[in-house]
């Protein structure tokens, strides 16, 4: 288990270029199992998920060229299927959440597909059933093996149909989109998530010849066709990462130029920061986020307590939420934290308590921050990364924070973000990886 030592108190200064987006990449690389023909795909963030998945590929059949960092070329021409049932399959495919969009695409063009229980963070329960709902909607039989925990699908042929989804998955969502694509007929999607990772997945699959509309709304309509060509695809910017400069920018008073943002798909992101009473500048498609001495919570019209709760895009996004919270730290004011996805995200304020923040985490959902408004810093300790957003949160404090600090457990923070002690550091952080 590795760690970081971090020596706090630093103000940062500089450009930093986000890395392509971790949860558009994995359904882009899922969707190269559509076609037998050559897909290229740029901008892939080199993570550990990222890498997990591009390497299950591989193991799957799937050929694979590395044009440089970033870009490779996949072809899925031969798929050995026999290899979905074997025991390294199911050890590579449940070491990450995005490995379950495989299944539309191989159900789509091979009538069969398989997922052992995903893994990811564990931030609560995470159910599958839109997917596997969505799957029998279109025709699939669907099996699952509660001793062995292994869900496996089957069709002869998938029809397009009318599919009203449980809920707004967004993995769910690209699942069964990928299936609909190859499906006889038209297939409509209602309650589809429509996050940037899945518009941009829908225009990928356009230009391989998919005949989706109604893109960035929450109804797709699918009109089927029977097989998919090549194409190229550029991964847009990490939102989240952006977003977690955003408070890093805050929290340590530092002046930081994010570069590229592709500021149309931040949706409420930047807005929500702004809440907080973080300044930022668009300076062409570049965010520049100014050193603050001090930040001051909105309120609500009334005069009430501002909250900031996620929701399905275009409301904010869950995967901010632990930054907004710990940006909040040291903010002037209050603000009420509701995580209302998730119950198992919030935990990691107890790390942030030991280090002097004022929190009262009320349920597993909610917790009140009342800002410090830098009357003093937050204190270095040894704390351990519960989840990839929860980590960056704490590598965040631990930088604003007097004194060392050592996070364990970064693997979670690596699953998620290229090379962050080295980006970090070459603006100015004390950043060890031990
Ligand atoms: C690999 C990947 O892309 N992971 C992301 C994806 O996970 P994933 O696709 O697994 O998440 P889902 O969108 O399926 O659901 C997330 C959670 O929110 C709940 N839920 C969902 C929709 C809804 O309308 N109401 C509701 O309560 C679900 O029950 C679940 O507990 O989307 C999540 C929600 O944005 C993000 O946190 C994850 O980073
Ligand atoms: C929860 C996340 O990822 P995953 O779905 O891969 O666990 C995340 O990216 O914040």
């Amino acid at each position: 288990m590795a760690s970081f030592e971090i020596n706090g108190g630093k103000r940062l200064q500089g450009e930093l270029v986000p890395q392509g987006a971790k949860n558009e990449a994995l359904q882009v690389l899922c969707a190269v199992l559509m076609t037998p023909e050559k897909v290229t795909i740029s901008n892939l963030p080199d993570i550990i998920d990222v890498n997990k998945l591009i390497n299950l590929l591989q193991a799957m059949g799937v050929k694979i060229e590395k044009v440089e960092r970033g870009t490779f070329i996949f072809q899925a021409k031969d798929i050995d299927l026999d290899y979905l049932q074997t025991e390294d399959f199911k050890n590579r495919a449940s070491s990450l959440r995005g490995s379950i969009m495989i299944v539309g695409p191989l159900l789509a063009r091979y009538g069969k597909g398989f997922m052992p229980k995903p893994g990811g963070d564990k931030i609560g329960r995470r159910r599958l059933d839109t997917h596997f709902e969505g799957f029998a909607k279109l025709g699939a039989k669907f099996n699952f093996d509660q001793q062995a925990y292994f869900y496996s699908v089957t069709a002869e042929k998938l029809k397009g149909t009318y599919i009203h989804l449980d809920e707004a998955s967004v993995t769910g969502t690209a699942n069964v989109l990928m299936a609909a694509v190859l499906a006889e007929g038209k297939t409509t999607i209602y309650n589809a998530a429509c996050e940037p990772y899945l518009q941009q997945l829908c225009k990928m699959l356009n230009k391989m010849g998919a005949k989706i509309s109604g893109i960035s709304s929450n109804m797709l309509t699918i009109e089927g066709v029977s097989e998919l060509g090549g194409c190229f695809h550029r991964v847009l910017p990490d939102m989240i990462e952006i977003g977690s400069f955003i408070g890093l920018a805050a929290m340590t008073q530092s002046e930081i130029t994010i570069k590229d943002v592709s500021y149309e798909n931040l949706g409420i992101i930047p807005q929500t920061f702004q809440r907080l009473g973080i300044d930022m500048e668009l300076r062409g498609d570049d965010l520049f986020i100014p050193s603050q001495e001090s930040y001051q919570v909105d309120t609500f019209i009334d005069g009430s307590i501002l909250t900031i709760a996620d929701a399905p895009w275009p409301g904010f996004t869950p995967d901010l939420l632990s930054i907004v919270l710990v940006t909040a730290t040291q903010a002037m004011g209050s603000v009420l934290i509701h995580q209302k996805m998730f119950e198992s995200r919030l935990f990691f304020v107890d790390k942030l308590i030991d280090m002097g923040a004022q929190i009262i985490l009320c349920d597993p959902h909610r917790a009140t921050v009342i800002g410090l408004d830098r009357k003093h810093s937050l204190k270095g300790i040894q704390m351990t990364s519960p989840d990839i957003r929860a980590g960056v949160s704490l590598l965040i404090a631990a930088l604003s924070a007097e004194g060392k600090s050592v996070i364990h457990n970064i693997e979670q923070i690596d699953r998620g973000y290229q090379d962050i002690d080295l980006r970090l550091n070459n603006l100015g952080a004390d950043i060890r990886r031990m």
